[in-house]
């Protein structure tokens, strides 16, 4: 499998079943800005309260097939062996599709990921066992802590400030090294004092 980031923000996003594990994917789903729409005769009381906010679109029937038409990405996640067959046989070629309880058919997994931030650290194990991938990343949680996020805002200005700034390669290497220090990570003072300096 080839990992990648998909950009989702306005794509529409088709689920089939309102339970669960179609709740639990929508969650990250919405994180992401993506223009969901579910069918299925029966939604959470969560996926109730994001349709009464005009967060995602609900068609309440059983699935047809013509529903994927226009879907980016689909996802069946039915209780239904037999239904999440059909969403996936109704697909294109070119549409990306999971199917909950049928790994070898589907084209993407979704990944355990610990977020801080513009970091987002992405576990899979392709399947083997999701339970270890959520336990990983519960490990991963602890080692990156939240101090990451300002770390990497403080990343992302230093980086460009030396791509402007200095002109030397060997020195614009160094600099780019040398913020990788953890001491930078643990203080802030220094970061500014670092952001002052480069010239
Ligand atoms: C292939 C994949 C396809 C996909 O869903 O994309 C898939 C498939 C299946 N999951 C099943 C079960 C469970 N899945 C979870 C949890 C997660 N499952 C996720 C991903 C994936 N699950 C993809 C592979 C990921 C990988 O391997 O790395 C996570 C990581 C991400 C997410 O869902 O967003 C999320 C944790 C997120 C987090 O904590 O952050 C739990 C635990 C729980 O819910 O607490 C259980 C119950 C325990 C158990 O069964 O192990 C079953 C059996 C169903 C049945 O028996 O009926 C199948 C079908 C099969 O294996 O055939
Ligand atoms: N991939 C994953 O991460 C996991 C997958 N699973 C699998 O996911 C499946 C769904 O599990 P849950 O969400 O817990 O089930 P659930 O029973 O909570 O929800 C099933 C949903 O499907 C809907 N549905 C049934 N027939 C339909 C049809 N013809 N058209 C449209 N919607 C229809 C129901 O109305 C209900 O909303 C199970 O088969 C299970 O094996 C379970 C755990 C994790």
């Amino acid at each position: 499998m080839y990992p990648i980031m998909l950009k989702i923000e306005q794509k529409r996003v088709l689920i089939v079943g309102g339970g669960k594990v179609a709740t639990q994917k929508i969650d990250k789903l919405l994180e992401q800005n993506a223009n969901v729409c579910v069918v299925s005769p029966t939604i959470t009381d969560t996926l109730h309260n994001y349709v009464l906010n005009g967060q995602i679109q609900w068609i309440n029937r059983t699935f047809k097939q013509e529903d994927t038409k226009d879907a980016f990405l689909v996802i069946a996640a039915t209780n239904n062996r037999s239904v999440n067959e059909l969403v996936k046989k109704s697909c294109s070629e070119g549409q990306l599709i999971n199917v909950v309880d049928a790994p070898e058919t589907s084209d993407f997994y979704n990944m355990a990921v610990v977020e801080r931030g513009e970091l987002k650290i992405a576990i899979s194990t392709e399947g083997a066992s999701p339970t270890l991938a959520r336990k990983i990343k519960r490990d991963l949680i602890e080692v990156f802590d939240d101090g990451y996020e300002d770390y990497l805002r403080f990343l992302l200005k230093a980086r460009k400030k030396i791509k402007e700034t200095v002109h030397d390669e060997e020195r614009k290497n160094y600099l780019l090294n040398e913020i990788m220090y953890d001491f930078y990570r643990k203080n802030e003072v220094e970061r500014e004092r670092f952001l002052e300096n480069i010239n």
